[in-house]
């Protein structure tokens, strides 16, 4: 549900309250958020250069961009639900520089070197996304956008980065139940890929191993992706009565070119860590060998990088899209409200069940 004016004005008191000084970024954001969200986009003259604090207030919310009224009431709400959280739990007393920060049941999140590394953790089932993951996902990354960590990581535990979308998300479901349940799953669905359209640190996969899916669609959505050389990007939509999500039907063209995106998107073509690099999906491709140490030297070097600088750099490449990408993410998400139930859809699972149909 989004925010109303009234979670706005009860979040405003909150801060209010707040016991610990969020400090100036978190505060400056804040600000710009309000200012969007009653005023909408920036539309006070540039202060001069030495007007030093008006000016930071200035670009604070001048860097919102169009940023529509209702994500930036959104965004502010939940920046001042995740300090009062975060101040419970600190309040509780957690020293330590590589801690868990939250409890997932499938995820294991950490905080090191600047680094909030998000790993899917449902290795016995090759880190299928199931509901409980698409929530703690939305849950690690908006802590991650508040935490005081440099960049965010996504990547998979296990011989798989992720098999996609759990097959099983509407099986046990009883007929009654099951448009509605479809309904509720695929607004999840909008608002957990709204989160990677938004996400506002450098957003890095580390593909562990084969990607189908919505793990493979969400990869147009990061900033940079590394492959292990036994990664696979397969989107086998079609064969499963489905259609491109995760903004791929715009993401995916713009990276590799309406041909390559159309024998990927629609025809189902599986591309190897080398093809996907070759088309700019995938920034680099290491031997699986030395895949970890590689990239995770390289990363910790990053995230030496200063924080506010990265995060501006990012917003300054990605801002003018997100308007775009949150209207992409609404039409795909409503074309899959059609056809999620559809005979092809359900057959689909049903042969996965039994066994019959691999990919
Ligand atoms: C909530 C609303 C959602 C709407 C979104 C719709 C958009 C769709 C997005 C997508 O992501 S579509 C892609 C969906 N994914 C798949 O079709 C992959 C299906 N899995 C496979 O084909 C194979 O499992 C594999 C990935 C090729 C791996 O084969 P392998 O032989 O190596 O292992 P398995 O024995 O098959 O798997 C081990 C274990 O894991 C379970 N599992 C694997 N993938 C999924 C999955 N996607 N969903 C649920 N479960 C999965 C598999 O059943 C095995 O479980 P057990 O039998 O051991 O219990």
């Amino acid at each position: 549900m989004r925010a109303s004016q009234k979670d706005l004005e009860n979040a405003v008191n909150q801060m209010k309250l707040l016991k610990k000084d969020p400090g100036n970024e978190v505060k400056l954001k804040l600000y710009a958020l309000y200012k969007q969200a009653t005023e909408g986009p920036c539309n006070m003259p540039k202060p001069g250069i030495y007007d030093l604090i008006r000016k930071a207030k200035w670009e604070a919310w001048n860097t919102l961009g169009n940023l529509p009224k209702e994500t930036a009431r959104q965004n502010y709400v939940d920046l001042v639900s995740s300090l009062c959280s975060s101040s419970e739990s600190s309040s509780q007393g957690k020293p330590g520089a590589d801690r868990e920060q939250l409890r997932y049941e499938t995820l294991v999140v950490t905080s090191e070197d600047g680094i909030t590394k998000i790993m899917l953790n449902r290795p016995s089932k090759k880190n299928a996304v199931n509901l409980q993951m698409y929530q703690e996902i939305v849950l690690a990354l908006k802590a991650a956008s508040q935490d005081d960590s440099t960049i965010t990581v996504l990547t998979g535990n296990g011989d798989y980065y992720s098999s996609g979308n759990d097959l099983t998300n509407f099986t046990n479901t009883s007929p009654g139940e099951i448009q509605e349940k479809a309904k509720n799953s695929l607004i999840l669905v909008r608002e957990f890929v709204g989160c990677f359209i938004d996400f506002p640190k450098p957003l890095i996969a580390v593909v562990n191993g084969p990607a189908v899916g919505i793990a493979v669609t969400l990869l147009g959505l990061f900033d940079i992706v590394y492959a292990s050389d036994r990664a696979t990007f397969h989107t086998p939509f079609s064969r499963l009565g489905l259609h491109p999500e995760g903004c791929s039907s715009y993401t995916f063209p713009k990276i590799m070119g309406p041909t390559k995106a159309t024998e990927m998107l629609i025809f189902g073509k599986k591309l190897t860590a080398e093809e996907a690099c070759a088309q700019g999906l995938v920034t680099e491709v290491f031997p699986d060998r030395t895949f970890q140490k590689e990239v995770w030297t390289r990363l910790k070097a990053y995230a030496k990088l200063p924080s506010n600088v990265l995060r501006i750099s990012k917003q300054v490449i990605r801002n003018r899209e997100k308007e775009k990408l949150h209207s992409v993410n609404v039409e795909e998400n409503s074309v899959l409200q059609g056809t999620v139930l559809s005979d092809e859809a359900v057959n689909a699972v049903m042969n996965f069940l039994s066994k019959r149909a691999k990919l």
